[in-house]
């Protein structure tokens, strides 16, 4: 890929926390280890995993708001690694983030046009009062909000007009990348389709290049161009969603899919039921950091690390020494990649996705 056409590129990007206690050593959390990926412009690139895997981490410091312990963030041709001071000022204008809750952290006595108009006043303070107005005017909008709401507050508007207003206010300041971390997540699954859909029109509207950061597959499937599978601060398969979700290589992107738990309504979702627990990553497993749990593992994926490296077409990659066996036991039929809950949780985001009638949820 040309630099032209890349936004964003990490280099062997490192995360540890602790490391130094007052009076003992305290052991090191490896939360980030050792990432390599690129972001291609104008495309949805979804980064999944299960809790504790450290893809929050890797948005804060995709979002230059930690610093990483080794390794680099290239943003729009530049290190902004350890941006400070204006560098940082104007890294928050092109790169705005959109959070899971984003009033969690406002002031619930400010207007929304306001709340949305406030970026304008650190990045474009050269703006009259009025073209500000006419500005939060327009992106309201754009994420079909009613202009004549600016004077509201924000416990006035529902958990989905919620996103959309922090949508605009990441979208105000004109970014070249937005980055969202679990963007829907806490809205019911209707509402995450309608959230869904303005965000990849918006993206392709305006020509934003979107970060998206996820546990769950099913949002992630219909969203995104390219996914990244993260473990213990690793990632373990990358490629195109196509490829990731109809073939995956990876036994830990193939268990994940498997244990999809059926959609369930208003935020009951759970994760995952993959056997055994996720090691801490304060004491990662040597070799292949998911040998501990992977039903195929052998002797070497106790002591050698797998490198991630290109399958059939550059586009997709595995980090796993006996992928091509376990995709082809022989003797065996042909693994199912996904439960029947996981397609029925796909057919409903597709369903939704597309603005057809939404099929009724599973009882309980
Ligand atoms: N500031 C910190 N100091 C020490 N450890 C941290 C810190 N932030 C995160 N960690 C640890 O790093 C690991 C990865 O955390 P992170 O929040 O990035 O994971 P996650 O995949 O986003 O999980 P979740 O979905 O639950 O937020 C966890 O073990 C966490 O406890």
């Amino acid at each position: 890929m040309s630099s032209k056409d890349m936004i964003l590129r990490t280099d062997a990007l490192t995360k540890h926390f602790g490391g130094v206690g007052f009076l003992k050593k305290s052991p090191v959390v490896q939360a980030v280890d050792g990432i390599s990926l690129e972001v291609k412009r104008g495309e949805t690139f979804a980064i999944v995993g299960e809790s504790g895997c450290g893809k929050s981490t890797l948005a804060r410091l995709l979002m230059r708001l930690l610093e990483p312990t080794s390794g680099e963030v290239v943003f729009d041709g530049k290190d902004i690694s350890h941006a400070a001071g204006p560098d940082l000022t104007r890294l928050r204008r092109d790169m705005q983030f959109i959070f899971q809750d984003p009033f969690s952290s406002l002031n619930p006595r400010m207007t929304v046009g306001k709340l949305i108009a406030e970026p304008l006043e650190v990045h474009a303070p050269e703006l009259s009062a009025a073209e500000r107005r006419a500005k939060v005017a327009d992106i309201m909008q754009k994420v079909g909000l009613p202009a004549e709401h600016a004077g509201r507050y924000p416990h006035e508007f529902s958990g989905g007009q919620r996103q959309r207003i922090g949508i605009a206010r990441a979208l105000i300041t004109g970014p070249k990348l937005v980055i969202g971390d679990e963007p829907v997540s806490a809205l019911d699954v209707s509402v995450q389709a309608q959230v869904i859909n303005l965000l990849g029109d918006l993206s392709r509207e305006l020509g934003v290049t979107l970060v998206v950061i996820a546990h769950d597959l099913g949002v992630i499937r219909h969203m995104s161009d390219r996914v990244a599978v993260m473990y213990l601060g690793r990632i373990v398969e990358m490629g195109t969603a196509e490829e990731v979700f109809s073939a995956p290589h990876h036994p830990y992107t193939q268990a994940l899919l498997a244990s999809i738990p059926a959609p369930r309504p208003e935020g009951e979702d759970r994760m995952t039921t993959l056997t055994g627990e996720m090691p801490s990553p304060a004491a990662p497993p040597p070799g292949c950091r998911f040998h501990t749990r992977c039903p195929f593992a052998r002797p070497d994926c106790k002591t050698t690390v797998p490198d991630l490296s290109a399958v059939e077409g550059a586009s997709h990659q595995v980090a796993c020494h006996h992928w091509q066996e376990i995709d082809a036991p022989a003797g065996a039929p042909q693994q199912a990649p996904h439960s029947a809950a996981a397609e029925e949780r796909f057919a409903l985001y597709r369903a939704a996705i597309e603005g057809a009638k939404v099929t009724p949820l599973t009882p309980e």
